[in-house]
């Protein structure tokens, strides 16, 4: 693919042409993963669309890639900074389930929405306490001259970095608010690189190391598993906005202890925005949040959600409505139906299009709708951009069937969104609490159609009623043609 690709840095919060840092590494990615001590909730899973639209971005531009994303299943604490509990000591707690219980089942879940959302494996799933002896060897060396022992912990000091906190951009009251303080921390910003079990009281969760028994401090893990997979300096780290203020200044200061110089760890610094409902962000810790197993189970197909990811850029705020959902299974509905029509033509070799057949013909035809959708994802991931050029290539009717097809799979690879193989029949999810079957209600159906044909409307609409209480909507005269819909 021909279009340079530009991405947003938030270290210099400008847009710049990337480039790998050593071609023949390939591009090398990390992706701060999921703190497993809840399920992942619709604002989580925005994080790793964005981060699945830059590995296939980048992929599809035909660099080899090398993507990393942690599971986090120690040292996260309830508050932002060094205070409370660990996220997974307290919810083992809550549930009275051990910690490794509790990551197992969450960490499974997790994945389940990977799938769900045809977001691609990374290279590598790197769990947080598989790496204990390497976060005590990594904070080993950074100690004497970028340290300090407290009875809570050993702490970074922040002063012994250049630039600190630079990634936040300017020091705001919001963000100070957020570091709790802690007797004995030389600045506000300092954070524990090791949290010490305090005396008396045994963790589930704990190890023993030079500072005493106890845990690693959550930036430390990302630091020392991107450097372990990845080298120094990598390529991109991605995370939510809200990893710009703490959790990743906080890595950048431990890897520049750690290299003993000022670079950042990685070339670009990525963040996408927040998925936002009337509540404001969508949060775990805040609970009421959403999952998409909810949504899967009041019949939504989850290749919905992704789509209403893709309608934003990943760097804009995204609300998240019922309606807003509603409005991306229409749209995804009427993109496989279109798909759907144009595939029989190939099958039965009506497929050549007024333009007529001609494999050079061919490619010269696909090749304007590759360009523009490169120039469309090429600018920052633009997917917004990109989405009404499927449209459009849909609604071509000079393009042959093979050629749309051809085009297609490129949509798809870049997208994600699986139109070639998704049916109509797959996007009409069954909600869990669904009565009756597919069959059933198709049998209900013929029943209210001969009613209505001999004009008993009071059985036509008995039956409709019946089949609403089982959660079934019928749609009368549907512009997509659907007969019924599961009622949301
Ligand atoms: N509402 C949101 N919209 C977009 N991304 C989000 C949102 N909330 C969290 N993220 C991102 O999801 C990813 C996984 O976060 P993680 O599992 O650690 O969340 P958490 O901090 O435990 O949950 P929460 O912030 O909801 O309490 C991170 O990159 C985080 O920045
Ligand atoms: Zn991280």
């Amino acid at each position: 693919m021909s279009a340079p690709l530009t991405l947003y840095n938030s270290l210099t919060r400008s847009l710049a042409p990337f480039a790998p840092l050593d071609p023949e590494k390939g591009v090398r990615v990390y992706s701060c993963g999921p703190t497993v001590y809840n399920y992942a909730h619709l604002g989580n899973l925005r994080a790793y669309v964005f981060t699945d639209t830059l590995s296939r971005v980048l992929t599809w531009k035909g660099y080899a890639l090398t993507h990393v994303i942690n599971i986090t299943d120690v040292g996260h604490l309830t508050s932002d900074a060094d205070a409370g509990d660990d996220k997974m000591e307290a919810a083992a707690r809550a549930q009275a389930k051990s910690i490794w219980d509790i990551a197992a089942h969450y960490t499974a879940a997790f994945k389940a929405n990977i799938a769900d959302l045809n977001i691609r494996q990374p290279s590598r799933w790197s769990v947080a306490t598989d790496h204990i002896a390497e976060m005590i060897d990594f904070a080993a060396k950074i100690a004497p001259e970028h340290c300090y022992e407290l009875d809570s912990g050993l702490y970074f000091d922040t002063s012994t970095v250049a630039d600190y906190g630079r990634l936040a951009g300017s020091q705001d009251d919001t963000r100070e608010a957020r570091i709790e303080a802690v007797e004995g921390k030389r600045h506000p910003q300092d954070f524990a690189i090791w949290r010490k079990s305090p005396p008396g009281e045994q963790r589930q969760m704990e190890w023993d190391s030079p500072w005493g028994k106890g845990a690693p401090g959550w930036h430390l893990e990302c630091s020392v598993m991107s450097l372990k997979y990845l080298g120094a300096p990598f390529d991109i780290h991605t995370g939510g906005i809200d990893h710009r203020e703490i959790h990743h200044p906080n890595e950048i200061a431990q890897n520049q202890a750690f290299c003993g110089c000022s670079d950042t760890g990685a070339h670009f610094w990525m963040h996408n925005n927040f998925l936002v409902d009337r509540q404001g962000k969508m949060s775990k810790s805040k609970g009421g949040f959403t999952t998409l197993q909810s949504l899967i189970d009041a019949g939504v197909h989850p290749l919905a959600y992704r789509l209403l990811c893709l309608q934003a850029q990943y760097r804009s705020e995204l609300e998240f409505s019922a309606e807003n959902l509603a409005a991306a299974l229409t749209r995804l509905k009427r993109l496989v139906m279109t798909v759907r029509k144009i595939l029989p033509e190939l099958a039965s070799g009506r497929g050549t299009g007024e333009a007529g057949g001609g494999a050079a013909r061919s490619a010269d035809a696909v090749a304007p709708w590759l360009q523009r959708l490169d120039e469309a994802v090429s600018d920052d991931l633009n997917t917004p951009k990109a989405l009404p050029i499927l449209d459009e290539l849909l609604a071509d009717k000079r393009l042959s069937a093979e050629d749309k097809r051809d085009a297609l799979a490129a949509f798809d690879d870049v997208l994600g969104l699986n139109l070639l193989a998704l049916t109509r029949e797959e996007l009409r999810v069954r909600p869990a609490n669904a009565t009756l079957t597919p069959e059933a209600i198709a049998d209900r159906l013929v029943e209210r159609q001969q009613a209505r044909v001999v004009k008993d409307f009071q059985r036509s609409d008995s039956i409709r009623d019946e089949l609403a209480a089982a959660g079934v909507e019928v749609m009368d005269g549907d512009p997509l043609g659907w007969d019924w819909k599961p009622a949301l």
